[in-house]
Protein backbone atom coordinates (compact mmCIF):
# COMPACT_ATOMS: atom_id res chain seq x y z
CA UNK A 1 0.00 0.00 0.00
CA UNK A 2 1.44 3.05 -0.85
CA UNK A 3 2.07 6.16 1.26
CA UNK A 4 0.34 9.24 0.13
CA UNK A 5 0.90 11.62 3.07
CA UNK A 6 2.07 12.24 6.51
CA UNK A 7 0.65 14.90 8.81
CA UNK A 8 1.47 15.94 12.05
CA UNK A 9 0.75 18.61 13.98
CA UNK A 10 -0.41 22.09 12.41
CA UNK A 11 -0.48 19.88 8.58
CA UNK A 12 -3.31 20.88 6.51
CA UNK A 13 -4.51 18.28 4.13
CA UNK A 14 -6.43 20.07 1.01
CA UNK A 15 -10.33 19.95 1.11
CA UNK A 16 -11.77 17.16 -0.67
CA UNK A 17 -9.19 14.41 0.27
CA UNK A 18 -10.40 11.27 1.60
CA UNK A 19 -8.10 8.74 3.14
CA UNK A 20 -7.50 6.24 5.73
CA UNK A 21 -5.51 6.41 8.48
CA UNK A 22 -2.57 3.39 8.73
CA UNK A 23 -0.52 4.56 11.73
CA UNK A 24 -0.54 6.23 14.50
CA UNK A 25 2.68 6.42 16.69
CA UNK A 26 2.52 7.98 19.69
CA UNK A 27 -0.41 8.46 21.86
CA UNK A 28 -3.26 10.54 19.79
CA UNK A 29 -6.04 7.56 19.61
CA UNK A 30 -8.80 10.14 20.26
CA UNK A 31 -8.23 11.24 17.40
CA UNK A 32 -7.30 9.26 14.75
CA UNK A 33 -7.24 5.08 15.81
CA UNK A 34 -4.45 3.73 14.19
CA UNK A 35 -5.61 1.07 10.57
CA UNK A 36 -9.28 2.79 11.51
CA UNK A 37 -10.85 6.17 10.54
CA UNK A 38 -11.53 6.80 7.47
CA UNK A 39 -11.88 10.08 6.84
CA UNK A 40 -12.79 13.02 4.06
CA UNK A 41 -10.94 16.23 4.84
CA UNK A 42 -13.79 18.37 5.56
CA UNK A 43 -14.76 17.00 8.90
CA UNK A 44 -11.34 14.91 10.39
CA UNK A 45 -8.38 16.89 8.80
CA UNK A 46 -8.48 19.90 7.52
CA UNK A 47 -8.59 22.80 10.37
CA UNK A 48 -7.53 26.42 10.55
CA UNK A 49 -6.31 25.45 14.08
CA UNK A 50 -3.49 23.07 14.33
CA UNK A 51 -3.88 19.55 14.02
CA UNK A 52 -4.04 18.10 17.54
CA UNK A 53 -1.90 15.10 17.21
CA UNK A 54 1.71 14.98 19.34
CA UNK A 55 3.16 13.12 16.21
CA UNK A 56 3.42 11.95 12.86
CA UNK A 57 0.17 10.50 11.18
CA UNK A 58 0.73 9.01 8.00
CA UNK A 59 -2.47 8.74 5.69
CA UNK A 60 -2.60 6.85 2.69
CA UNK A 61 -5.33 8.77 0.29
CA UNK A 62 -8.45 6.89 -1.22
CA UNK A 63 -10.26 7.71 -4.00
CA UNK A 64 -14.46 7.06 -3.49
CA UNK A 65 -14.44 3.81 -5.22
CA UNK A 66 -11.66 2.18 -3.00
CA UNK A 67 -13.99 3.24 -0.07
CA UNK A 68 -15.96 0.08 1.02
CA UNK A 69 -19.21 -0.69 -0.84
CA UNK A 70 -22.25 0.43 0.99
CA UNK A 71 -25.54 -0.45 -0.25
CA UNK A 72 -28.36 1.80 -0.35
CA UNK A 73 -32.32 0.80 -1.62
CA UNK A 74 -31.80 4.53 -3.56
CA UNK A 75 -31.71 8.04 -3.67
CA UNK A 76 -34.23 10.31 -2.86
CA UNK A 77 -37.77 9.19 -3.81
CA UNK A 78 -39.97 7.47 -1.01
CA UNK A 79 -37.95 4.95 0.35
CA UNK A 80 -34.68 5.82 -0.89
CA UNK A 81 -32.16 7.83 0.98
CA UNK A 82 -32.17 11.91 1.28
CA UNK A 83 -29.29 13.56 -0.82
CA UNK A 84 -28.31 14.95 2.38
CA UNK A 85 -27.49 11.83 3.96
CA UNK A 86 -26.35 10.72 0.76
CA UNK A 87 -23.84 12.87 1.01
CA UNK A 88 -22.84 12.48 4.44
CA UNK A 89 -22.66 8.32 3.75
CA UNK A 90 -20.56 9.49 0.41
CA UNK A 91 -17.52 10.74 2.79
CA UNK A 92 -17.09 7.57 4.36
CA UNK A 93 -18.70 5.39 1.60
CA UNK A 94 -18.55 3.59 -1.96
CA UNK A 95 -22.76 4.31 -2.54
CA UNK A 96 -23.93 1.26 -4.27
CA UNK A 97 -27.83 1.63 -5.25
CA UNK A 98 -30.50 -1.72 -5.35
CA UNK A 99 -30.63 -0.72 -9.01
CA UNK A 100 -27.34 -0.56 -9.65
CA UNK A 101 -26.54 -3.98 -7.76
CA UNK A 102 -29.10 -5.59 -9.55
CA UNK A 103 -27.93 -4.62 -13.15
CA UNK A 104 -24.09 -5.20 -12.45
CA UNK A 105 -24.17 -8.19 -9.25
CA UNK A 106 -21.17 -9.78 -10.40
CA UNK A 107 -18.67 -7.10 -10.10
CA UNK A 108 -20.91 -5.12 -7.26
CA UNK A 109 -21.66 -7.87 -4.92
CA UNK A 110 -17.85 -8.05 -4.00
CA UNK A 111 -17.65 -4.54 -3.26
CA UNK A 112 -20.48 -4.54 -0.65
CA UNK A 113 -19.35 -4.81 2.86
CA UNK A 114 -21.99 -2.77 4.25
CA UNK A 115 -26.31 -2.67 4.01
CA UNK A 116 -27.65 0.79 5.16
CA UNK A 117 -31.31 -0.06 6.00
CA UNK A 118 -34.20 1.51 7.82
CA UNK A 119 -37.49 0.26 8.76
CA UNK A 120 -39.01 0.99 5.62
CA UNK A 121 -36.96 -1.10 2.97
CA UNK A 122 -34.95 -3.43 1.29
CA UNK A 123 -35.65 -5.83 3.64
CA UNK A 124 -32.35 -8.39 4.16
CA UNK A 125 -33.49 -11.59 2.83
CA UNK A 126 -31.53 -14.86 2.41
CA UNK A 127 -31.18 -14.24 -1.00
CA UNK A 128 -29.59 -10.93 -0.68
CA UNK A 129 -27.13 -12.80 2.13
CA UNK A 130 -26.51 -15.34 -0.23
CA UNK A 131 -25.13 -13.14 -2.70
CA UNK A 132 -22.85 -10.63 -0.81
CA UNK A 133 -19.93 -12.56 0.56
CA UNK A 134 -18.33 -9.54 1.83
CA UNK A 135 -20.85 -8.42 3.45
CA UNK A 136 -19.89 -7.55 7.46
CA UNK A 137 -22.97 -5.22 8.73
CA UNK A 138 -26.09 -3.43 8.38
CA UNK A 139 -26.34 -0.32 9.84
CA UNK A 140 -30.12 0.22 10.75
CA UNK A 141 -31.03 3.90 11.28
CA UNK A 142 -33.72 3.26 13.38
CA UNK A 143 -33.90 1.58 16.86
CA UNK A 144 -36.44 -0.70 16.01
CA UNK A 145 -35.12 -3.87 13.93
CA UNK A 146 -38.17 -6.53 14.17
CA UNK A 147 -37.88 -5.99 10.27
CA UNK A 148 -34.62 -8.22 10.16
CA UNK A 149 -34.09 -11.85 10.75
CA UNK A 150 -31.56 -11.22 13.10
CA UNK A 151 -30.59 -15.32 13.60
CA UNK A 152 -30.50 -15.71 9.93
CA UNK A 153 -28.29 -12.99 9.31
CA UNK A 154 -26.19 -13.94 11.95
CA UNK A 155 -25.61 -17.37 10.59
CA UNK A 156 -23.95 -15.33 7.58
CA UNK A 157 -21.64 -13.99 9.56
CA UNK A 158 -22.91 -10.54 9.41
CA UNK A 159 -23.51 -8.22 12.51
CA UNK A 160 -26.46 -5.73 12.93
CA UNK A 161 -26.40 -2.46 14.85
CA UNK A 162 -29.10 0.08 15.57
CA UNK A 163 -29.36 3.54 16.80
CA UNK A 164 -31.10 4.52 20.01
CA UNK A 165 -29.35 7.51 20.99
CA UNK A 166 -30.67 9.49 17.97
CA UNK A 167 -33.89 8.63 18.03
CA UNK A 168 -34.79 8.98 21.69
CA UNK A 169 -35.89 12.80 21.65
CA UNK A 170 -37.53 12.72 18.60
CA UNK A 171 -39.65 9.23 19.21
CA UNK A 172 -40.13 10.88 22.73
CA UNK A 173 -41.69 13.88 21.70
CA UNK A 174 -44.30 12.51 19.40
CA UNK A 175 -45.76 10.47 22.19
CA UNK A 176 -45.63 13.31 24.10
CA UNK A 177 -47.35 15.50 20.68
CA UNK A 178 -49.90 12.29 20.52
CA UNK A 179 -50.61 12.56 24.44
CA UNK A 180 -51.86 16.35 23.78
CA UNK A 181 -53.29 16.34 20.70
CA UNK A 182 -55.65 13.91 21.60
CA UNK A 183 -56.17 14.65 25.12
CA UNK A 184 -56.90 18.31 23.89
CA UNK A 185 -58.68 16.74 20.24
CA UNK A 186 -56.25 18.65 18.30
CA UNK A 187 -57.02 17.30 15.03
CA UNK A 188 -60.66 17.74 15.18
CA UNK A 189 -60.22 21.09 16.34
CA UNK A 190 -58.09 22.19 13.28
CA UNK A 191 -60.96 20.45 11.06
CA UNK A 192 -63.39 22.64 13.12
CA UNK A 193 -61.85 25.57 12.60
CA UNK A 194 -61.39 25.28 8.98
CA UNK A 195 -64.50 23.87 8.10
CA UNK A 196 -66.92 26.49 6.40
CA UNK A 197 -69.86 25.15 7.89
CA UNK A 198 -68.59 24.91 11.59
CA UNK A 199 -70.56 26.39 14.24
CA UNK A 200 -67.33 27.39 16.49
CA UNK A 201 -68.02 25.46 19.58
CA UNK A 202 -69.96 22.88 20.72
CA UNK A 203 -70.62 22.99 24.18
CA UNK A 204 -70.27 19.03 24.61
CA UNK A 205 -67.02 19.50 22.82
CA UNK A 206 -64.35 19.14 25.66
CA UNK A 207 -61.17 17.80 25.84
CA UNK A 208 -59.32 16.21 28.89
CA UNK A 209 -56.28 17.45 30.48
CA UNK A 210 -52.41 16.26 30.79
CA UNK A 211 -51.36 18.48 33.63
CA UNK A 212 -51.66 16.53 36.91
CA UNK A 213 -53.27 13.52 34.73
CA UNK A 214 -51.40 9.55 35.33
CA UNK A 215 -49.21 8.58 32.68
CA UNK A 216 -48.14 4.87 32.73
CA UNK A 217 -45.34 3.76 30.40
CA UNK A 218 -44.93 0.72 29.24
CA UNK A 219 -41.73 0.13 28.46
CA UNK A 220 -38.91 2.76 30.10
CA UNK A 221 -36.12 2.42 28.42
CA UNK A 222 -34.23 5.13 26.81
CA UNK A 223 -37.10 6.62 25.08
CA UNK A 224 -39.61 6.13 27.66
CA UNK A 225 -37.34 7.90 30.04
CA UNK A 226 -37.17 10.86 27.60
CA UNK A 227 -41.63 10.80 27.92
CA UNK A 228 -41.02 10.76 31.68
CA UNK A 229 -38.82 13.84 31.44
CA UNK A 230 -41.09 15.65 29.56
CA UNK A 231 -43.84 14.46 31.54
CA UNK A 232 -42.77 15.58 35.02
CA UNK A 233 -42.75 19.07 33.34
CA UNK A 234 -46.71 18.16 33.00
CA UNK A 235 -46.86 17.44 36.50
CA UNK A 236 -47.93 14.17 35.57
CA UNK A 237 -48.34 11.34 38.45
CA UNK A 238 -45.80 8.77 36.17
CA UNK A 239 -46.27 5.02 36.64
CA UNK A 240 -44.09 2.64 34.77
CA UNK A 241 -44.21 -1.14 34.12
CA UNK A 242 -41.32 -2.90 32.62
CA UNK A 243 -41.37 -7.00 31.93
CA UNK A 244 -37.51 -7.56 32.69
CA UNK A 245 -35.48 -4.67 34.53
CA UNK A 246 -36.71 -2.54 36.90
CA UNK A 247 -34.76 1.35 36.76
CA UNK A 248 -34.40 2.29 40.10
CA UNK A 249 -32.13 4.85 39.18
CA UNK A 250 -34.58 6.60 36.08
CA UNK A 251 -37.61 5.94 38.77
CA UNK A 252 -35.86 8.50 41.43
CA UNK A 253 -34.93 10.84 38.79
CA UNK A 254 -38.40 11.46 37.15
CA UNK A 255 -40.67 10.39 40.46
CA UNK A 256 -42.22 7.14 38.60
CA UNK A 257 -43.75 4.51 40.52
CA UNK A 258 -42.94 1.01 39.28
CA UNK A 259 -45.79 -0.87 38.73
CA UNK A 260 -44.41 -5.25 38.58
CA UNK A 261 -47.94 -5.72 36.92
CA UNK A 262 -49.01 -4.31 33.83
CA UNK A 263 -52.71 -4.72 35.02
CA UNK A 264 -52.01 -2.35 37.82
CA UNK A 265 -50.30 0.51 35.67
CA UNK A 266 -53.51 -0.27 33.01
CA UNK A 267 -56.19 0.18 35.73
CA UNK A 268 -54.70 3.00 37.18
CA UNK A 269 -53.49 5.04 34.27
CA UNK A 270 -55.53 8.12 32.30
CA UNK A 271 -52.97 7.59 29.60
CA UNK A 272 -51.14 4.20 28.55
CA UNK A 273 -48.08 4.70 26.21
CA UNK A 274 -46.54 1.78 24.82
CA UNK A 275 -42.41 2.68 24.50
CA UNK A 276 -41.81 -1.34 23.79
CA UNK A 277 -40.04 -3.00 21.26
CA UNK A 278 -41.76 -5.62 19.13
CA UNK A 279 -40.52 -9.06 19.84
CA UNK A 280 -42.60 -12.33 20.00
CA UNK A 281 -42.98 -12.01 23.44
CA UNK A 282 -44.89 -8.18 23.13
CA UNK A 283 -46.46 -8.89 20.09
CA UNK A 284 -50.36 -8.38 20.63
CA UNK A 285 -49.60 -7.80 24.40
CA UNK A 286 -52.53 -4.89 24.38
CA UNK A 287 -55.40 -7.10 23.66
CA UNK A 288 -59.18 -7.16 24.88
CA UNK A 289 -58.01 -8.17 28.04
CA UNK A 290 -56.05 -5.37 28.49
CA UNK A 291 -57.80 -2.94 27.06
CA UNK A 292 -60.80 -4.25 29.25
CA UNK A 293 -58.80 -3.13 32.07
CA UNK A 294 -58.32 0.52 31.42
CA UNK A 295 -60.70 3.14 32.63
CA UNK A 296 -63.29 4.36 30.56
CA UNK A 297 -61.84 7.94 30.23
CA UNK A 298 -58.17 6.27 29.68
CA UNK A 299 -55.76 7.08 26.12
CA UNK A 300 -53.81 4.53 24.67
CA UNK A 301 -50.87 5.71 22.57
CA UNK A 302 -48.61 3.57 20.47
CA UNK A 303 -44.64 5.00 19.47
CA UNK A 304 -43.34 1.30 19.68
CA UNK A 305 -44.75 -0.69 16.91
CA UNK A 306 -48.05 -1.40 15.91
CA UNK A 307 -48.15 -4.93 16.27
CA UNK A 308 -47.96 -4.49 20.00
CA UNK A 309 -51.93 -3.78 19.67
CA UNK A 310 -54.73 -6.33 19.23
CA UNK A 311 -55.99 -3.90 16.28
CA UNK A 312 -59.06 -5.75 16.01
CA UNK A 313 -59.53 -5.52 19.96
CA UNK A 314 -58.83 -1.72 19.65
CA UNK A 315 -62.09 -1.30 17.02
CA UNK A 316 -63.90 -2.98 19.49
CA UNK A 317 -63.22 -1.10 22.09
CA UNK A 318 -63.05 1.82 20.61
CA UNK A 319 -65.93 1.62 19.14
CA UNK A 320 -67.96 0.53 22.19
CA UNK A 321 -66.14 3.18 24.27
CA UNK A 322 -64.27 1.06 26.33
CA UNK A 323 -61.64 3.33 26.42
CA UNK A 324 -61.36 6.86 25.62
CA UNK A 325 -59.44 7.59 22.49
CA UNK A 326 -56.48 5.88 20.85
CA UNK A 327 -53.48 7.29 19.31
CA UNK A 328 -51.13 5.78 17.11
CA UNK A 329 -47.93 6.34 15.13
CA UNK A 330 -47.70 2.78 14.56
CA UNK A 331 -49.69 0.61 13.24
CA UNK A 332 -49.99 -2.75 10.84
CA UNK A 333 -50.12 -3.18 8.45
CA UNK A 334 -48.31 0.70 7.43
CA UNK A 335 -49.89 2.03 5.95
CA UNK A 336 -53.55 0.92 6.79
CA UNK A 337 -55.61 -0.01 4.07
CA UNK A 338 -58.08 3.05 3.57
CA UNK A 339 -61.26 0.60 3.99
CA UNK A 340 -59.83 -0.08 7.70
CA UNK A 341 -62.30 -0.09 10.37
CA UNK A 342 -59.66 1.99 12.41
CA UNK A 343 -59.88 5.03 9.97
CA UNK A 344 -63.78 5.34 10.09
CA UNK A 345 -63.21 6.02 14.20
CA UNK A 346 -63.52 9.48 15.60
CA UNK A 347 -62.09 8.95 18.78
CA UNK A 348 -58.02 7.90 17.04
CA UNK A 349 -55.46 9.94 15.91
CA UNK A 350 -52.94 8.31 13.24
CA UNK A 351 -50.16 9.37 11.97
CA UNK A 352 -47.68 7.80 9.63
CA UNK A 353 -45.10 6.86 11.71
CA UNK A 354 -43.24 9.84 12.04
CA UNK A 355 -41.65 9.19 15.49
CA UNK A 356 -38.12 9.87 13.67
CA UNK A 357 -38.81 12.29 11.13
CA UNK A 358 -37.38 15.09 11.64
CA UNK A 359 -34.36 16.92 9.92
CA UNK A 360 -32.21 16.57 13.31
CA UNK A 361 -32.88 12.58 13.88
CA UNK A 362 -32.78 11.68 10.52
CA UNK A 363 -28.83 13.30 10.39
CA UNK A 364 -28.34 11.73 13.56
CA UNK A 365 -29.58 8.01 13.20
CA UNK A 366 -26.88 8.40 9.78
CA UNK A 367 -24.22 9.34 12.14
CA UNK A 368 -24.89 7.27 14.40
CA UNK A 369 -25.22 4.09 11.92
CA UNK A 370 -21.99 4.92 10.26
CA UNK A 371 -20.26 5.32 13.17
CA UNK A 372 -21.81 1.86 13.85
CA UNK A 373 -21.14 0.67 10.35
CA UNK A 374 -17.35 1.69 10.43
CA UNK A 375 -16.91 0.27 14.06
CA UNK A 376 -17.04 -3.20 12.56
CA UNK A 377 -15.24 -2.61 9.43
CA UNK A 378 -12.19 -1.36 11.25
CA UNK A 379 -12.52 -4.21 13.79
CA UNK A 380 -13.44 -1.50 17.04
CA UNK A 381 -15.82 -1.64 19.51
CA UNK A 382 -19.43 -1.21 18.12
CA UNK A 383 -21.31 1.32 19.89
CA UNK A 384 -24.42 0.12 19.09
CA UNK A 385 -25.10 -3.94 18.15
CA UNK A 386 -28.23 -6.01 17.96
CA UNK A 387 -27.58 -9.52 19.06
CA UNK A 388 -30.25 -12.22 18.23
CA UNK A 389 -32.23 -13.21 21.04
O1 LIG B 1 -39.50 3.55 14.39
C1 LIG B 1 -38.44 4.07 14.55
C2 LIG B 1 -37.27 3.37 14.99
O2 LIG B 1 -37.31 2.15 15.09
O3 LIG B 1 -36.26 4.02 15.25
Amino acid sequence: MELQAAIGPGTEVAEGARGCVLQVPGNCSGLFPPGAARFSCKENIVRKEPVQVNSLVVIKAMSEQELPGLLILDIGGTYGVQENIVALLKKHFCLITMKEFLANKKEMSKKIQSVFVSECRPTVDQELLESLPNLKVIGNSGVGVDHLNLKMISNFGVKVTNTPHAVADSTADIGMALMLASARRLVEGSQIAISPHTKYFAVDWLGVEVSRATLGIIGMGRIGYKVAQRARAFDMKILYHNRKQRRKEEEQAVGAHYCEKMEDLLQQSDFVMLVVNLTPETHKMIGKKELGLMKPTATLINIGRGALIDQDALVEALQNNIIRAAALDVTYPEPLPRDHPLLKLNNIIITPHIGTATVQAVQMMAEEAIANMLAVLNGQPIPSEVFPK
